[in-house]
């Protein structure tokens, strides 16, 4: 028997990637495309061709049933995404298998997307384009939106994304604040202003006219921006919302609420609660939602880097070696 680690790759991943994988000294099983197999195919397969030492690629959800499907010599877990909440990391943990991820790398395309969000939802998007599309161009059919210029933007998690939001935002002229466990040490963006930290996201929704959550998924930020939060902001008369982060940080109930009452004005979201969100959902028929299907990396240069990335984690920890972005696994174990 071969003493090369066997890689198994769900498909999807980006060409430049599979390219350098296959070019490894591993024995390495490409699988078939995510539209073209159900879930319990994929997992058939990587069955019979265990044993498994790498899953390097994306499958959701990556649990007990995939790590048991891959059998017991599984080394690592590695994800062309800077996220895992869609990996059970306290079962990898209980196994000893190292998680590998993609950070960094997607920062500026994220936060591009933020700027994307912030303008069409001030720009109220999507009132425009179906005036556009009525031909009734005339003053009072076309919706005003609001200046970006002077806005109290507020953003919640300041990591490497949320920094990188608070770059492009302050040159527009925003007083760009945020909040965050603890203060990060900047002090200035971009010499537009300073970057003020505010203990709390009740005080920074109360100081704010549109909150931007750019933070991780945890037990402390699920549904951390709720209707008390939401009805704070632009001194209760209906601010803005923007969430490149994760869904379920936002109550999305609560939103939907805010959005038709008027308590909030409008959101742009890349990312919902579920995902995908099912096409009848509310939130999709509301003129003041401007929605993206979870896409904030989704350029041809980040994607390649993330998948490029994820294949050399995922190489060096199914040969044993140090990863270049691996998870610290030892908060995790019980
Ligand atoms: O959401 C995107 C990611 O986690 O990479």
């Amino acid at each position: 028997m071969s003493t090369k680690p066997r890689i198994f790759c769900p498909g999807g991943l980006r060409p430049v990637a599979v390219e350098q994988l296959a070019r490894n000294d591993s024995i390495v099983l490409i699988g078939p495309p995510p539209e073209k197999a159900s879930r319990a195919e994929i997992l058939q397969l990587i069955r019979e061709n265990q044993p498994i030492h790498g899953l390097v690629g994306y499958l959701n959800p990556v649990n007990d049933e995939v790590l048991d499907a891959c059998g017991p010599e599984l080394k690592v877990v590695s994800t062309p995404s800077v996220g895992f909440d869609h990996i059970s990391v306290p079962s990898l943990a209980s196994r000893s298998v190292r998680l590998g991820h993609s950070p960094s790398i997607l920062n500026h395309a994220v936060a591009e997307t933020c700027v994307l969000l912030v303008l069409a939802t001030l720009r109220k998007w999507n009132g425009m384009q179906k005036a556009l599309k009525s031909g009734d161009w005339s003053v009072n059919h076309i919706p005003l939106g609001n200046d970006l210029r002077h806005l109290n933007i507020g953003i919640i998690g300041l990591g490497r994304v949320g920094l990188e939001c608070a770059y492009r935002l302050a040159p527009f002229g925003c007083v760009i604040r945020y909040t965050d466990i603890r203060p990060v040490p900047v002090a200035t963006v971009t010499g537009q202003g300073s970057l003020e930290y505010v203990p709390g996201a009740d005080l920074l929704a109360e100081k704010s006219d549109m909150l931007v959550v750019a933070c991780d998924l945890n037990a402390s930020t699920r549904g951390m921006v709720g209707e008390r939060l939401l009805r704070k902001l632009r001194g209760g008369k209906g601010g803005w919302v923007v969430n490149v982060g994760r869904g379920p940080v936002v109550d999305q109930d609560a939103l939907v609420r805010g959005l038709k009452e008027g308590w909030v004005q409008g959101a742009g979201l890349d990312v919902m609660d579920p995902e995908p969100l099912p096409p009848n959902h509310e939130l999709l028929s509301l003129e003041n939602a401007v929605l993206l299907p979870h896409q904030g990396t989704a350029t041809v240069e980040t994607r390649d880097s993330m998948a490029l990335m994820c294949v050399e984690n995922g190489i060096k920890g199914a040969h044993g070696q140090l990863m270049p972005a691996e998870i610290d696994m030892a908060r995790y174990r019980k």
